[in-house]
């Protein structure tokens, strides 16, 4: 099995289990994965991305142009991954809708950011101290995509991050698939977690 097709499986298999927790509502979504320095897969566009087909993912070259020979057409938030493999050296990039990381972003969106802290979650970001801190920033939701690339590439610098867009979704990456996986969970943990709270609040 060469390269390409490694990396499809993994990504196939990440897909089916983020598919399973019901994170492609209408369409939405897509994930990428690095299979060399000059090329990465993407989901295709506007699939159901509960769905397993052969046409599942596109090889797309660094800029994000297709490389032929797929069918199809790339994520129309290719560009985005763009940012993350060009910048990094992150090995594959998740982004879902869901209705806690979209109220998250609209909750917190006029702050930029959200933290969290205190929460036994963030140790699976590899931060181990006691009240320890995470934060996220969050874009606004431009509809021109390379300016949304554009502003999210200025929060795309360490080779694991994620940014929340603002009414959208939220991208995550991360060395590999498994620890894009495992980040995304977390993240999405947080949101559901510090929701609930505070409507038990009365907040
Ligand atoms: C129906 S969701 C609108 C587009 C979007 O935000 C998304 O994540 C899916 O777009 P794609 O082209 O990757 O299918
Ligand atoms: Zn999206």
């Amino acid at each position: 099995m060469n390269t390409m097709q490694l990396r499809w499986n993994d990504l196939a298999d990440v897909k089916r289990e983020l598919a399973a927790r019901d994170w492609f509502p209408g369409t939405s979504g897509n994930l990428s994965i690095k299979v060399d320095d000059a090329s990465f897969l993407v989901t295709a566009s506007g699939k159901d991305k509960r769905k397993e087909t052969k046409e599942d993912f596109l090889l797309v070259d660094s800029q994000g142009a297709a490389i032929e020979g797929f069918a199809g057409k790339p994520s129309a938030e290719t560009l985005l991954h763009v940012e993350v493999y060009g910048k990094t050296d992150a090995g594959c990039s998740l982004h879902v809708h869901t209705i806690d990381n979209n109220v998250i972003s609209e909750l917190y969106g006029d702050k930029g950011e959200v933290t969290f802290t205190g929460q036994e979650i963030i140790k699976a970001f590899g931060i181990w101290e006691e009240h320890a801190s995470v934060t996220v920033p969050i874009i606004p939701n431009y509809a021109n995509i390379p300016k949304l690339a554009e502003e999210f590439g200025k929060y795309v610098s360490a080779d694991a991050g994620a940014v929340l867009i603002r009414n959208h979704g939220i991208t995550v990456w991360g060395r590999d698939a498994f620890e894009a996986k495992k980040f995304l969970e977390a993240y999405e943990f947080l949101f559901s977690w510090h929701i609930k709270l505070l409507i038990l609040k009365g907040r």
